[in-house]
């Protein structure tokens, strides 16, 4: 297991990390996510134990490894390490990058592991090639595997995936993902880039200018943002402005909306209602309809931009054989599952 508490660093009077709090059970995987400097990287290091604590504590598997009075050293934490520049050894073997952090092990121990670990990355046959005869996806399995190699407590990857193509990076994150997982290893992934986040995590924190503004699993945090930046941050949306009535229920230029969870706003009070382009469906019969006004094609979907009669603009996540044109006219109809209001 892995818990911050209260965890606050400061590169000299400059508080980056502030009093951040999560905790992963044994074999899950987290993901701190978030746009570049605001503080993923810091805490990463320090759970290695590369920088120390101003205030707060980390604990692994029980032993308080960080706190403002102790630091453990990092080589005796027994936490892993992957690194988007994968910093492997260009003058060692596939098989000698992976077995050199095994320095007490035995020449057959080593190469027994070397083995397992190769077939379990997939890569059972290329022991022997140099770095430069591998590809970007290779290479960051190999780094996998060398990080796996002295069966770390926690394994910590740091934008494992920035440096390869977008195709690759979706699919090596679900692979690598199903890695952890055969291995039942704890591990925490820092990224900016969302799609890796939810290809490879159970749980993600998103975090804005050095605190942790929400931890909760990908579907939480896409249906029940906490706040204007997480849901801002984490996919599409528009917000729409609307006035509170009787009951909680909402009023807005696209209809009356009924909250299926129990609201705490006034009667009366202003809001913004999240609208995802998967809440408003595309529907030939309904008497709402909106402007064309841009369109992307995203393969099975097209991502419609609307406007509706009102002047507000929605977006519309329509199957793609429902193709249309710009400036024309189509129906809609709303399918909010979750209503998410913020106060204006
Ligand atoms: N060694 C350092 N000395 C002083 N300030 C630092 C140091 N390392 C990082 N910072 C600052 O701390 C803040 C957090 O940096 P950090 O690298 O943790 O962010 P990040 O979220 O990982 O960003 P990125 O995605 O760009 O790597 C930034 O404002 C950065 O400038």
């Amino acid at each position: 297991m892995l818990a911050l508490q209260h965890v606050a660093i400061a590169y000299s009077a400059d508080t980056v990390v502030k009093d951040v709090n999560f905790a992963l059970m044994p074999g899950q995987i987290g993901c701190l996510l978030g746009p570049s400097g605001c503080g993923k990287t810091t805490i990463l290091r320090a759970i290695a134990g590369f920088e120390r604590l101003k205030s707060g504590s980390i604990v692994l598997q029980k032993t308080e490894v960080s706190s403002a009075q102790q630091h453990i050293n990092p080589e005796q934490r027994q936490v892993g390490m992957v690194f988007q520049d994968f910093a492997l050894f260009p003058h060692l073997s596939v098989a000698d990058n992976i077995s050199f952090g095994l320095a007490r092990a035995s020449k057959a121990e080593k190469a027994q592991k070397v083995r397992q670990l190769l077939q379990l990355v997939g890569l059972p046959n290329l022991g022997n090639r140099f770095m430069h005869q591998l590809s970007g996806g290779q290479l960051q399995r190999v780094a996998l595997a060398r990080a796996l190699a002295p069966e770390p407590k926690v394994l910590l990857l740091d934008e494992p995936f920035s440096s390869l193509d977008t195709d690759l990076r979706e699919s090596l994150a679900r692979d690598i993902r199903d890695i952890l997982k055969q291995l039942n290893i704890t591990a925490l992934l820092v990224t900016h880039d969302q799609h890796e986040a939810f290809a490879m995590a159970d749980i993600i924190g998103v975090m804005s200018d050095g605190e942790l503004q929400q931890w909760a699993t990908p579907y939480e945090l896409y249906h029940k943002p906490i706040n204007r930046f997480v849901a801002d941050f984490i996919g599409r949306g528009v917000l729409v402005p609307g006035t509170v009535l009787a009951e909680g229920k909402v009023e807005t230029n696209l209809g009356i909306f009924t909250p299926r969870y129990n609201n705490i706003m006034q009667q009366g009070a202003r809001v913004d209602v999240l609208i995802r382009p998967d809440d408003i469906v595309h529907d030939d019969s309904s008497p709402v309809t909106a402007a064309v006004v841009e369109k992307t094609f995203r393969g099975s979907h097209i991502l419609y931009q609307l406007k509706l009669k009102s002047g507000e603009q929605v977006q519309c996540l329509a199957l793609s054989h429902h193709n249309h044109a710009i400036g024309e006219d189509i129906g809609i109809r709303l399918d909010l599952d979750h209503l998410v209001l913020f106060p204006v």
